[in-house]
């Protein structure tokens, strides 16, 4: 049976609004002044740790309070990953009909497990899938090829088509390898063109036909 992988941010959910608020938060406490949207999602993509780390060295707060700052966000963005976010148009409607297509579905995100279930539950979404692996469940993160490896096992035999927004997820699922599709309307950092991509998309609607034609 076949295969299709999801990241998580800026692929099936536009998350950057509650990614920027946990931060905000964050800086908050230690009596920062709140960072810029733009800024922010030039820091996702690598997982929480690294967002800290990059949040703390914009603000040349001193490396000794990582821990600190990282439990404190992990705790409060647990709990608060759905506030702001939406899913983008047509995701619902073209998960449902990959499933009906026989599809097997899941998920691949840098997230956390703990906020990308939650954030996955609020959006009504997290019933299509049969395995969801976050930044936390492997001792790697994307673009290490381990996490998608660990979905790709967890959901079994068959063609498998990852799909992200950027190019950490290129480079993860070349480095399995599987075939990807690149979503055009989410975080990435480069242009499409200087993504290794099979295809790529800018709307929903358009996948069933895309995984059609890429996993036949
Ligand atoms: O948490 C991140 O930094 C990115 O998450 P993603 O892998 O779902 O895009
Ligand atoms: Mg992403």
């Amino acid at each position: 049976m076949a295969s299709v992988i999801f990241d998580l941010d800026g692929t099936l959910v536009d998350s950057l609004p509650d990614i920027h608020a946990a931060v905000n938060r964050m800086l908050a406490t230690e009596g920062q002044y709140e960072m810029d949207r733009e800024t922010v999602q030039s820091f996702v993509g690598n997982g929480l740790p690294k967002l800290v780390e990059r949040v703390m060295a914009a603000r040349r707060i001193a490396p000794v309070e990582f821990e600190r700052l990282h439990a404190g966000i992990l705790a409060d963005y647990e709990t608060r990953s759905a506030e702001f976010s939406v899913v983008y148009p047509g995701v619902r409607a073209a998960l449902e009909w990959l499933q009906a297509d026989g599809m097997r579905l899941g998920v691949c995100t840098n997230k956390p497990k703990g906020p990308a279930v939650h954030l996955l539950t609020e959006m009504g979404l997290a019933d299509l899938f049969e395995v969801v692996v976050g930044g936390d469940s492997t001792r790697e993160k994307k673009p290490h090829p381990l996490p998608l490896t660990t979905a790709i096992e967890a959901l079994g035999e068959g063609a498998v088509l990852y799909v992200g927004d950027s190019e950490i997820d290129a480079a993860a699922a070349a480095a399995v390898p599987v075939e990807f599709a690149l979503f055009t309307k989410g975080y990435r950092k480069v242009p499409v063109a200087e993504i290794p991509h099979l295809v790529s998309f800018d709307y929903f609607q358009k996948l069933p036909d895309i995984v059609r034609k890429a996993l036949s």
